[in-house]
Parts: C-alpha cells; sequence; structure tokens
C-alpha cells in the first residue's frame, strides 16, 4: 500500500432496499462522504460485502427499510453475519470503526428512530464508535402517504451523515495511529 492509500479513509455504505427509497439515500450518504477529501467509498447491497471489504474499511453506514418498526430482516442477517460469515467475536474486530446509521419508512412516526437505534445499538455492542449526522441518531426519509418519495432536503440530510461520518473517521483514525505510536499500544 501507498501512504496515500493508507492515509485514506475507507467508508462502507451498505444498504438494502426493495423499491429503491433506501438506495437513493445511500446514493447520497455516499456523496456526502466522496465530498470529504481524501474519503474512498464503498456502497453496496448488505448481502454483497465481502470479509475484506467489512475488514478495510474505517467506518460502516448501514441503511434500512423500516419494516414493521425495526430493520429489514436481510440488514439485521448482515449483522448476524458479522459473527456467522466474518467472526467478529470474541477479537471484537470492528472495534473502533466508525458506525452510522439511515432508514427510510412509509409513514411519519412509525419506527424510523427506533429503527436507526436498533442498528447503532449492534454497532455498539461491537464496540464501534457510533455517530450520527442528518438528524438526531442518523439520516432518515418518510416515503408514503402525503410525503411519497424521497426529497431534497431528506437528500441533503443523508449527504450531511455520509460528510460526517467521513470526517470524524478520518480525525479518529489519525488520533488512533497517535496513539499507538505514541504508546505501542494498539487502539484505546
Ligand atoms: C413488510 C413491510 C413492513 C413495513 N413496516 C413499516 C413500518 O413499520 N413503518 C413504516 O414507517 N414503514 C413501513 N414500511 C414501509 C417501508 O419502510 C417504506 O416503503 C420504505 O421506504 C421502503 O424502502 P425501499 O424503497 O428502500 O424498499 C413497511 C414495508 C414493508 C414491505
Amino acid at each position: 500500500q501507498s501512504a496515500d492509500t493508507q492515509e485514506m479513509v475507507r467508508v462502507l455504505v451498505a444498504y438494502h432496499s426493495l423499491s429503491g427509497h433506501t438506495e437513493k439515500m445511500a446514493d447520497a450518504v455516499a456523496q456526502g462522504a466522496r465530498a470529504v477529501p481524501g474519503t474512498q467509498v464503498i456502497l453496496k447491497r448488505v448481502g454483497a460485502v465481502t470479509s475484506d471489504e467489512l475488514f478495510s474499511v474505517d467506518a460502516i453506514v448501514l441503511g434500512s427499510p423500516v419494516y414493521w418498526s425495526n430493520m429489514a430482516g436481510e440488514v439485521k442477517q448482515f449483522i448476524d453475519d458479522w459473527q456467522f460469515k466474518f467472526g467478529v467475536f470474541p477479537e471484537f474486530k470492528l472495534k473502533n470503526k466508525v458506525g452510522a446509521a439511515f432508514v427510510t419508512g412509509g409513514q411519519i412516526s412509525s419506527g424510523k428512530e427506533l429503527t436507526m437505534l436498533s442498528i447503532l445499538a449492534a454497532m455498539l455492542g461491537n464496540y464501534m464508535v457510533a455517530v450520527s449526522g442528518g438528524g438526531a441518531f442518523g439520516a432518515s426519509a418518510t416515503t408514503e402517504g402525503n410525503s411519497p418519495g424521497i426529497d431534497e432536503q431528506e437528500l441533503a440530510g443523508a449527504r450531511e451523515l455520509g460528510g460526517r461520518v467521513a470526517e470524524v473517521s478520518a480525525a479518529l483514525k489519525r488520533g488512533i495511529a497517535r496513539h499507538e505510536s505514541r504508546t505501542g499500544v494498539s487502539g484505546p
């Protein structure tokens, strides 16, 4: 790896989407992250993420449609696969990666915040560093009823989340590198 590549911050934006709304938000999160200089983005459906990708990135931003006030089964499967397929435990292999969430839901008050918190809870359980942006718990959009589709304000929230994830990841990466060179101990 060149020095340049080592300096780059790598952000994985992984999502599930059946009718395209969450995918649109994922594109905007990726766009926001790419706008921060020195950031590389991997944008993928949850089922397509490889072990190399999961472990090489500095941040994981996870997006889901709200299904019955919680995340879609595909997203939960991906999180469970952190252990079943990728074996993160007992070493806590995702420790100190930045984590964030975004969601879309049909109705205004029908589980979006709960879903983001469920995703963040799984990240915290993996000793990841949870960040918000584009909203108190992450970026979200209402897609049905009198607010169909994704509007510009919702896309702006998604871009804001992507940007914040990239910036916090860069700061954390630099801080951890300094800590390791000072103490010889890996990670805090
Ligand atoms: C099985 C199922 C359950 C759903 N449950 C909720 C719900 O509890 N709350 C909500 O706001 N929307 C709910 N929705 C609506 C979706 O969250 C919404 O249409 C979402 O934007 C779809 O995302 P996608 O286009 O990325 O597939 C549900 C949809 C399905 C198919």
